[in-house]
């Protein structure tokens, strides 16, 4: 028998997290909070315009997580997603899964509520519930990881999230599963730099990846990101748009060392 991944547990738990959610709350009554949520705020629409004059940024709340532990212990989701207005993000990333990442649907619904921001769902997406409990919970985007979904799941949460209105960020490691992520119809493709069964990050899976994806796809570039420098080299590589969590979670002054990242795009004009 194989050992079980990080990914293998994390959708261990998820499942039955799901199962427990809709006992206790059935999907008829989470379309019906969905239905009742804010309207959507576009977001890859954000991220495009942002790249008309500079770099997209979706700027992640994470509190903790499997590679590194505790990230932030002074953690206020609603004065995090401020700072990052203030700073220039473009959307917010706010992390919803527990036990992996100390996470909340809470941590979502405070952040969006400061700010103006569109928002993104960040956490393990298997079943269309999810996506209807995203919308309730006010969130504009969701993420589709083509490493812990098969491509049918991939495509019913694609049409989940257009269902509601919602943009997916189809995220993808390695060329197999950015192959699988062309059949999608999703706008964005998150590259991301993290394998997440090993943690090993290297900004070199932008770079080899970043060519197979078709101009007309938006690559946001996932994970490692810690300097200007970092992301004007990504931009030559056909990056505009940029998913950041730790590295802006470590700051002591969030909106000045979101201001500090964004500053000297490399030739903007999209992607
Ligand atoms: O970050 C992890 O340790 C991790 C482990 C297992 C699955 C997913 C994981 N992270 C999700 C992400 O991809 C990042 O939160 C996101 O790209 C931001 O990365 P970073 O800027 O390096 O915090």
């Amino acid at each position: 028998m194989t050992t079980p991944t990080i990914l293998d547990k994390i959708k261990a738990y998820k499942l039955e997290e799901i199962a427990a959610a809709k006992a206790a709350h059935p999907l008829a009554e989470i379309e019906t909070l969905a239905h009742e949520a804010p309207h959507v705020r576009p977001f890859s629409d954000a991220l495009l315009k942002a790249t008309k004059t500079g770099y997209g940024l979706i700027a992640e709340i994470k509190k903790a997580s499997p590679s590194k532990g505790l990230i932030r212990a002074d953690f206020d989701p609603a004065a995090l997603a401020q700072a990052y207005a203030t700073g220039g993000a473009t959307c917010l990333s706010v992390l919803t899964d527990t036990p992996s990442f100390q996470g909340a649907p809470d941590y979502l619904e405070q952040a969006r509520n400061a700010c103006d921001l569109p928002v993104l769902r960040k956490d393990f997406m298997y079943d269309p519930y999810q996506v209807a409990e995203a919308r309730a919970w006010g969130a504009d985007c969701i993420l589709i990881i083509m490493a812990s979904v098969s491509d049918a799941q991939a495509l019913e949460l694609e049409e989940a999230a257009t269902h509601w209105g919602m943009d997916a960020l189809i995220e993808v490691h390695n060329r197999a599963e950015l192959d699988r992520a062309n059949h999608l119809k999703s706008r964005m493709i998150g590259i991301n730099n993290r394998d997440l069964n090993t943690f090993e990050t290297t900004l070199d899976t932008t770079r080899q990846l970043s060519k197979f994806v078709p101009p007309e796809r938006m690559i946001v570039c996932e994970s490692g990101l810690a300097t200007p420098e970092d992301l004007a080299d990504m931009a030559r590589y056909g990056a505009r748009t940029f998913l950041i969590g730790e590295t802006l979670m470590r700051a002591e002054d969030v909106a000045q060392a979101t201001r500090n990242l964004l500053a000297n795009p490399l030739t903007p004009g999209g992607f």
